[in-house]
């Protein structure tokens, strides 16, 4: 399996100051591997859709993320207002000029992993086709509000209000994640650092591209969280590997879609499934993304869940610091 990363070494050059040529320029191409490898033949399955106005979903989100690692949600609970809201503020200081956007720049190489930037992935030899921002909203003790945008105004109200929402909805989800594996309902919000568990914000931004069947906005990665929340734009784009094929995610209006991550299939042994997703992008139109990371607060340790690890089912995964397992996966020492 691809065990990228998504946007974690940044470089404060803008793919949208970039896309203006008619051509790709060669650093943005895919590699041959990357090309689809969709066949001809029957219609991809679709990713399982959750209602959780019924009293039922639980077994189903457990299966889906089982089988898929991915799942997108309705009547979830968070208000559409919350959404559009938190959608314009991202839009907005995506439309600032360059130079104030550049303000908020991140540099990982001087410990500056929050702020805005442009994906560099693969040893630096291959640029993804995306421009992102990335900032914790929660908790408090880890948000640092100098990296939040000033403006669009509102954004830092919009942001506070979609973390409670997401504070909540990840309540729930750990609590039928957690039955589903046949343990409490408070194991797994426990497991990944109860009141400390990190959410962190990223917006991602993949402007048109001259020739979109070259390049990829996220190459192939799962996500080093626990879950993610993402709230996408009307742009299709994000497509999941499933058997061999990759599977286009479908826009739902209203919905959220939520991804398994590493810390996850970790934490159940391997029961869930992390989900290896890429992104496309287009050549007209303008595709933004709102993921929220729900992750283990750096010192953590988290291994597989010590009622998973049985005689058949020994840990399949070693127990480490969350810290230590972002560093490996960034450096690409794991695997
Ligand atoms: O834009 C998307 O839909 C997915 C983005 C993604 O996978 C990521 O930022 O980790
Ligand atoms: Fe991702």
């Amino acid at each position: 399996m691809v065990r990228g990363l998504a946007g974690m070494a940044g470089v404060a050059q803008s793919v949208q100051a970039s896309s203006v040529g008619a051509q790709l320029p060669p650093e943005f191409a895919r590699s041959d591997s990357e090309h689809d490898q969709n066949q001809a033949g029957a219609a991809p399955p679709e990713i399982p859709v959750i209602d959780m106005s019924l009293s039922c979903y639980g077994a189903r989100m457990a299966e889906a993320a089982r089988e898929w690692g991915i799942f997108q949600v309705v009547n979830h609970g968070v208000p559409p207002s919350a959404v559009s809201e938190l959608q314009r503020v991202g839009r907005e200081f995506f439309a600032l000029p360059q130079a104030e956007k550049q303000r908020y720049a991140m540099d990982p190489s001087s410990g500056k992993t929050e702020g805005y930037g442009s994906t560099m992935q693969r040893g630096g030899n291959q640029k993804t086709w995306a421009d992102f921002l990335f900032h914790n909203i929660a908790p408090p003790s880890a948000v640092n509000h100098a990296v939040w945008p000033e403006n669009p105004e509102g954004y830092r109200e919009a942001n506070e209000a979609y973390c409670g929402h997401m504070r909540r909805l990840t309540r729930t989800l750990f609590e039928v994640l957690s039955a589903g594996l046949g343990l409490q309902e408070g194991a797994m919000a426990e497991a990944f650092g109860g009141d400390e568990v990190v959410f962190l914000h990223k917006i991602n931004f993949y402007p048109p591209c001259p020739q979109p069947e070259l390049a990829l906005g996220v190459a192939p990665h799962t996500d080093l969280s626990a879950l993610t929340v993402l709230v996408p734009n009307e742009v299709p784009g994000l497509q999941v590997s499933r058997d061999g094929r990759w599977c286009d995610v479908e826009y739902m209006p209203g919905a959220l879609i939520v991804h398994i991550g590493d810390q996850i299939e970790i934490l159940s042994n391997g029961r869930y499934k992390a989900v290896l997703h890429r992104t496309t992008v287009s050549k007209e139109k303008t595709r933004m993304s709102w993921p929220v990371f729900v992750e283990p607060p750096t010192e953590l340790v988290v291994g597989p869940h010590p009622r998973l690890i049985t005689g058949e089912c020994p840990a399949k995964y070693k127990a480490m610091k969350f810290k230590d397992y972002k560093y490996g996966k960034i450096n690409k020492l794991l695997q």
